[in-house]
């Protein structure tokens, strides 16, 4: 076991973005605080990593770091954030200069988003074809009638049936599921290397989410591409995701194979979401054990471990002093950053192991 500051230096020759020590800030009435704080992450090539956490935990303001995003007066105090590209050598995102060539390549280009609110991500006022097309031409040098076509070719693989009919048709004219259809296209259509789904699911009925899922799934597999699906559902990152990172205000608790992490959960975070999961053959009237307390508030985030206040391994004097916990990292499972690790009893996986 060491920590994460041991970690070695050269990724290993998968990886194709890799967050060191990431630090976006935003000013409050106490002075300036963490949103995201000291968080590392690796996504490898051609896999999904989910960031999971309740809302607050700082899984947008993440993605949007990697995308430069963050709008002053927040800011992005620290960090690295490597990409590894196909073709090319590997570059620091957070040392592009704003406003440059390099950074409105990256964006909608070799990295791209979906969004949770389709309505946020389109247009009212253009048709969906002519803002794909628009995304086309923003990064590739082909005619608007090339454009086109490969506008109608990317809306039949998102499953929209009549595309050289919907290509011509308003956001509203569509419903909520085949609205989320054309965003994808959208963010698809230039080829990005890394996709980052934020919540693409949320904003859907019940009904159409799953299909969504299987639909960013089925295009994942069959480009290669790499995925952060950020998402406060671990049922959801059973389905999608091969490694998976825990948030707690502001900071990773846990991080490993999505195996390790849903079947042995180390830290008792984790253990509260899986246990406030909804299970298959949960009885009917059985109440889900919640995670007692809230996410506390940036301004409020308790001294020492940040989860100790609803913690039920919490000790005095050990857990409420000093910094926050570093990650152990470990070989037999997931790193998590707990310091009563040892003290924890296994993980008895009750009835909602069965949606997992
Ligand atoms: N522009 C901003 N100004 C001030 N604080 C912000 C801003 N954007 C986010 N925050 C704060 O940063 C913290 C993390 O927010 P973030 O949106 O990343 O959480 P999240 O885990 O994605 O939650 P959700 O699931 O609700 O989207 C929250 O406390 C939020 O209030």
């Amino acid at each position: 076991m060491s920590s994460h500051s041991a970690a070695i230096e050269t990724p290993a020759s998968d990886t194709i973005l890799r967050i060191r020590n990431l630090r976006t800030c935003f000013p409050s009435e106490e002075g300036e605080v963490p949103a995201v704080n000291d968080v590392s992450l690796t996504l490898k090539r051609g896999k999904v990593l989910a960031i999971v956490g309740e809302s607050g935990c700082g899984k947008s303001v993440t993605s949007n770091s990697i995308l430069r995003l963050i709008r002053p007066p927040g800011r992005i105090a620290g960090g690295e954030i490597m990409y590894y590209p196909s073709h090319g050598e590997p570059f620091d995102v957070l040392k592009l200069p704003e406003k440059s060539d390099e950074l409105y390549d990256l964006r909608g280009g070799a990295i791209s988003m979906i969004f949770q609110e389709p309505m946020t991500a389109l247009s009212p006022v253009h048709s969906v074809g002519n803002q794909i097309i628009e995304a086309i031409r923003l990064h590739q040098q082909v005619s608007k009638r090339e454009a086109r076509e490969m506008t109608i070719e990317m809306l039949r693989e998102v499953g929209i049936p009549g595309a050289e009919r919907r290509v011509d048709q308003y956001p509203h004219e569509l419903s909520g599921g085949m609205r989320q259809r054309v965003v994808i296209a959208m963010a698809l259509v230039c080829r990005p290397e890394i996709l980052i789904a934020d919540e693409p699911t949320t904003a859907l009925d019940v009904s159409i989410q799953a299909q969504i899922l299987k639909l960013i799934k089925q295009l994942q597999e069959a480009r290669n591409a790499s995925v952060i699906f950020i998402t406060h559902d671990l049922g959801v990152v059973a389905q999608v995701a091969d490694e998976v990172a825990v948030m707690y205000p502001g900071r990773v608790i846990e991080s490993g194979s999505v195996r390790d992490v849903l079947k042995r959960p180390k830290h008792p975070y984790t253990r509260g979401l899986l246990n406030s999961l909804p299970g298959v053959n949960q009885a009917p009237g059985e109440r889900l054990s919640a995670i007692r307390g809230s996410v506390p508030a940036l301004t409020a985030i308790p001294k020492g471990c940040p989860f100790h206040t609803r913690c039920e391994f919490a000790l005095g004097g050990l857990c409420d002093v000093g910094d926050a916990p570093e990650m152990v990292l470990s070989d037999t499972g997931s790193d998590a950053a707990c310091l009563r690790l040892d003290a924890i009893p296994a993980f008895a996986q009750p009835v909602k192991e069965r949606t997992v």
